[in-house]
């Protein structure tokens, strides 16, 4: 018997994405969120674009087993090292998946002005096929995923308070991933994405 709910498993061409709605209860989901919060020292990155320089649409916290810099989009990051809440959410993490992690990237989306714009997690640390692992907390958002090749092939999933989302296989090589904007009035969702850095 398996100590997680089933995950649904997305029919996508050329990639693997699992998706665990409940893999925290509401109750684990809600002090994850109010200590992630209050706990993480929030930083406001610098994007540059086609060389201008711009704030990144959300805030950003980097945590390691190491204090191995991490590098993307063209910014380079230097982790902390995991805290008590942080390890204990990795252990949990990487028995559900079969995977070991030692990095994870925090993203908070203050409100729905903030977002992610379309990308894929292929830089070259991560790996061949990388497992990328990841949670929502707080309000939920909705995820796009968009064919790289054959735009018009699209999925759209609304991330849980307390879910987790495993991309793996060749979905970084074939897929890009978006968190929209919204125009609604909504409250502020952390997410987590472990990763293994080689
Ligand atoms: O916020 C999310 O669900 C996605 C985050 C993401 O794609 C990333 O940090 O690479
Ligand atoms: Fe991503």
């Amino acid at each position: 018997m398996s100590l997680f709910n089933e995950p649904i498993q997305l029919t996508i061409n050329d990639g693997e994405v699992l998706y665990y709605p409940r893999f925290f209860n509401r109750q684990e989901a809600d002090i994850i969120f109010k200590q992630l919060f209050k706990e993480t020292p929030w930083q406001e990155d610098d994007i540059k674009v086609f060389g201008k320089v711009y704030k990144q649409p959300r805030l950003t916290a980097l945590y390691g087993s190491e204090n191995k810099p991490y590098s993307y989009s063209n910014i380079t990051m230097h982790p902390q090292l995991f805290s008590a809440l942080l390890n204990d959410i990795k252990v949990k993490v990487e028995e559900a998946s079969y995977e070991s992690f030692n990095t994870v990237l925090l993203n908070l989306y203050r409100d729905g002005k903030d977002s992610n714009g379309w990308h894929a997690d292929d830089e070259k640390e991560l790996g061949e096929n990388p497992v990328i692992a990841s949670l929502s907390f707080g309000e939920e958002r909705y995820f796009n995923l968009r064919h790289k090749k054959d735009k018009t092939q699209k999925h759209k999933l609304l991330l849980n308070h307390g879910s987790l989302l495993l991309m793996k296989g060749e979905t970084q090589h074939h897929w890009h991933h978006q968190i929209p904007k919204t125009s609604k009035q909504i409250g502020s969702r952390i997410n987590l994405t472990f990763r293994q850095l080689i």
